[in-house]
């Protein structure tokens, strides 16, 4: 007989408790060549399964998501991704939910084929959610966010992200609208559907770094409206503080999860000292929710 996985429950609910357990922050594994030498690991396919596994002690069961960079893993090839299967394997054993920072999008046709990788209950690469690209066009998400729905995971829609680079695009207009705002709202109305609670089943991804765009942009209560999971990149090595993050995103604070890579990753290759580093993001993240 073969095993038939338990239905998981609806990732805005199953990311809600997470953050209810272990506060609002999101910790990124980007196993920079950099930082493998720093811990005194080889730049190596080695080097990469020793780093990963260290990160997975460190933070599985300690924080409320992990957010793999898969580009870290990829670019060691084949050896790489199995790695990578490896260490969404080990969160999933830890019970820490693992977002795979992939930035995906494509025709529909072809989306279908990644979200059957990243979100299908069979896929070796499966993680509790994924990043994905709106720039195709919103409605050519729509396979992921089905498979999403139907299996209990998420998708976070790069809306607003940490670069300098991404305004150019992100604060276009189109027919009196920004692009940024057509994505936010297109995501409102699609959590507009979810489950009871405090956040729905798609998030969005909008940098720490950006928060006095949102209300030059008119953004903030239609972020708070979205009742999107707000994944908050750049908070630690790219420069912005939890101060930033509060003051730029005003009331829709209570829906940031903030993530950070290299600033905790640069405490390793100690366990402990990884979760001294952890503890400290969490104790100040606290501010958003309190
Ligand atoms: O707008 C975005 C979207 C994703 N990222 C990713 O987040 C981490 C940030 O790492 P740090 O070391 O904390 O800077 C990284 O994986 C990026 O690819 C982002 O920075 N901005």
């Amino acid at each position: 007989m073969t095993d038939t996985p338990k239905p998981l429950e609806p990732f805005g609910i199953r990311l809600g408790a997470a953050i209810g357990e272990h506060g609002p922050i999101c910790v990124g594994i980007d196993p920079h060549p950099s930082l493998l030498e720093q811990w005194e690991l080889p730049v190596s396919v080695r080097g990469l399964r020793r780093f990963a596994e260290t990160a997975v002690d460190a933070f599985g069961g300690a924080v409320a998501m992990v957010k793999p960079q898969s580009a870290f893993f990829e670019r060691f090839g084949a050896a790489g991704v199995e790695v990578l299967e490896d260490t969404l394997c080990g969160l999933r054993e830890t019970g820490t939910l693992s977002l795979l920072d992939i930035k995906r999008g494509d025709i529909g046709s072809t989306m279908q084929a990644y979200a059957e990788a990243y979100l299908g209950d069979d896929s070796p690469l499966r993680a509790d959610a994924v990043t994905v690209s709106p720039y195709l066009g919103f409605g050519s998400l729509t396979p992921a966010l089905d498979i999403a729905a139907r299996t209990g995971r998420g998708v976070f829609v790069l809306a607003l992200t940490s670069n300098p680079e991404g305004a150019s695009v992100q604060h276009a207009t189109w027919e009196g609208e920004t692009v940024a705002g057509a994505v936010i709202d297109a995501v409102g109305e699609h959590n507009a559907l979810a489950a009871a609670g405090e956040f729905g089943d798609v998030g969005m991804v909008v940098g720490a770094t950006v928060g006095k765009d949102i209300a030059a942009l008119g953004l903030t209560e239609r972020l708070l409206d979205s009742r999107a999971p707000l994944l908050a990149p750049g908070f630690g090595a790219q420069g912005a503080t939890i101060g930033d993050i509060a003051a730029g995103f005003g009331a829709a604070s209570r829906l940031v999860l903030p993530t950070t890579s290299r600033a905790v990753l640069a405490a390793g290759p100690d366990v402990d000292s990884l979760r001294d580093a952890l503890r400290r993001v969490q104790d100040e993240a606290r501010e958003l929710t309190d």
